[in-house]
């Protein structure tokens, strides 16, 4: 089996790589802090010194990094993919980016005559450690194949979108929708809990109703408990609400529900919550509705 490269060991790459290795894929990472590849290698990772150090290893190589400024610098930087890059060798992008990000990285790629696929993933931690993903990918049609073995590791179900971008725009629409869900969800336990209900009943009357979901599910008890381990940081939410409202601008879409969900996630970074899960926007609704 050729040696998959993976760039960015945060809480989605570390389970993603480990569960390539997990499934029997040579496996060689790369992260900014190196100190975070030590885990991999206990579990038979090999470490690239940089990414330029990782694409000349491997035939193809994974990366899911913060936000579009580190997306960028891992490709354009010194010691990055560019330089290693070439004919016959292809690099996959799963980080949550905008479309012009994704372009830009893509038409840089091709110019060295390597492949590019984008393919950023709906699902957390959790189904990131269960190879529970789903897969969104757009770019170079033979890439998306030759990387089909580790996408059926990675999630339960990958789509192929058609040009670079594609990708990009279906994720941030998603992450738009649910950084609003969570909005909404909060509202409603402080209008519940204000107002005499007890919020508990008010999940499981939700779990039972129309619209019943997965996210209320998971994240409802973690929130009435104030626990905001963090699966998806809120800060990156946060720069998926920011971008996603970008794709509205451009394409003269009203969204002021998504405007005023962006509001709160950003007062919940200024007040210092970014580094927790995303459902700890619950606080700025807990304080603007006089909840203790
Ligand atoms: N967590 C989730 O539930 C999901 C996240 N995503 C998306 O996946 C991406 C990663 O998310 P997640 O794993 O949660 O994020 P983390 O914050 O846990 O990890 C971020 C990673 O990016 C690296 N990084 C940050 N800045 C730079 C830089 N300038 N140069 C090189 N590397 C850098 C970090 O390295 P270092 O260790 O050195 O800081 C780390 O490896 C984001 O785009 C996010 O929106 C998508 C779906 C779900
Ligand atoms: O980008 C993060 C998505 C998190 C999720 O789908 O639960």
């Amino acid at each position: 089996m050729a040696e998959v490269g993976f760039l960015g060991l945060g809480i989605m790459g570390k389970a993603m790589a480990m569960n390539l290795l997990r499934h029997g894929f040579k496996v060689t990472v790369w992260n900014r802090t190196l100190s975070r590849c030590d885990e991999l290698v206990e579990h038979g990772a090999s470490v690239g010194e940089t990414p330029a150090a990782v694409i000349k290893k491997c035939k193809y190589t994974i990366a899911i990094l913060s936000d579009p400024a580190a997306a960028l610098s891992v490709v354009f930087d010194k010691d990055g993919i560019l330089e290693e890059i070439c004919g016959g060798k292809g690099y996959i992008d799963m980080s949550t980016v905008d479309a012009d990000t994704s372009s830009k990285i893509g038409e840089a790629i091709a110019s060295k005559g390597g492949y590019f696929l984008e393919a950023p993933v709906s699902g957390s931690k959790k189904p990131a450690e269960d190879g529970q993903l789903v897969i969104l990918a757009a770019g170079e049609k033979a890439l998306y194949e030759e990387a089909l073995p580790a996408f059926d590791v990675l999630g339960k179900k990958s789509f192929f979108l058609g040009k670079v971008g594609n990708g990009a725009k279906m994720k941030l629409v998603v992450n738009m929708i649910m950084g609003s869900m969570v909005n909404a969800f909060s509202e409603g336990l402080v209008l519940a809990d204000k107002s005499g209900l007890n919020p508990q009943t008010l999940l499981d009357v939700l779990d039972l109703g129309g619209i019943a979901n997965p996210m209320f599910r998971m994240k409802g008890p973690t929130m009435i408990q104030n626990n905001y381990s963090p699966a998806f940081p809120l800060k990156h939410q946060q720069k998926d609400m920011r971008l996603a409202l970008a794709l509205g601008d451009e394409n003269a879409v009203s969204m002021p529900v998504a405007a005023a969900a962006n509001e709160a996630f950003k007062k919940a970074r200024s007040v210092g919550l970014g580094d927790l899960d995303f459902s700890a926007v619950y606080e700025i609704f807990k304080v603007a509705g006089g909840s203790t």
